[in-house]
């Protein structure tokens, strides 16, 4: 299977919304990534839901929303509305993260949990066969452009073995800091999803930039 792409909108040109969708539309990428910030759960507020309508609208692939709010249990039903088709939310913003995961399934959702930079891939034993896909945070959740994380490749290999060892299909997303250079050792550790947004934004052609991490 080809490494399925996930463009973050977040490095897009908002006054240029439209634009950018359309960019994405007509590229190899096989998602939009949509991060939403709530300026509690992350120390950056990005946009919320009238924004993520207005994308789905236009968009011609399903939307992947990364959730970096606190209680997203309250809002998972409106952002499904909006047109979330893969939601995701943090591990640490769920005290009852199995309830959630249920929830979001409910709604007719692809399900995942997202974890920071300094959480184990082991939390998720208990969980791994209830999940869609887990986004393992190459950076520390909140902005865009910021450095990967190299230690994120024991991550993947580390979540790899205990996918294979309980015999889940649950896939593995990468997010943050995600360019040419570490993209196809990224899948050589167990990455199947890989979302990129300042690498294919400030690219001269993020097209090719979206083909070129594809592989
Ligand atoms: O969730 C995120 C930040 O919290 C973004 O999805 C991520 O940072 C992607 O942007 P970039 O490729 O520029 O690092
Ligand atoms: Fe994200």
């Amino acid at each position: 299977m080809k490494t399925l792409i996930a463009p973050s909108v977040l490095a897009a040109d908002f006054a240029n919304l439209q634009r950018d969708v359309e960019m994405i539309n007509g590229s190899e990428a096989d998602f939009f990534h949509i991060d939403i910030m709530d300026g509690a759960f992350v120390p950056n507020i990005s946009f919320g839901l009238p924004v993520c309508a207005a994308i789905n609208k236009h968009a011609k692939k399903p939307l992947d929303v990364h959730l970096m709010i606190n209680n997203p249990d309250q809002y998972l039903e409106a952002f499904r509305d909006a047109g979330a088709e893969w939601i995701s939310v943090h591990l640490e913003a769920c005290t009852h993260l199995h309830r959630t995961i249920q929830r979001i399934k409910e709604l007719g959702c692809k399900a995942g949990v997202a974890i920071n930079p300094h959480t184990s891939v082991t939390l998720l034993e208990d969980i791994i066969t209830e999940l869609d896909y887990v986004c393992i945070m190459s950076v520390n959740p909140g902005f865009g452009g910021q450095k990967f994380i190299e230690k994120t490749y024991d991550k993947v290999r580390q979540l790899k073995a205990i996918i294979t060892e309980a015999g889940a299909n649950t896939l593995i997303e990468i997010d943050g800091g995600v360019d040419n250079s570490n993209a196809a050792a990224l899948v050589e550790a167990g990455a199947s999803i890989l979302v990129a947004g300042s690498y294919v934004f400030k690219h001269e052609d993020p097209k090719e930039a979206i083909r070129l991490i594809k592989g």
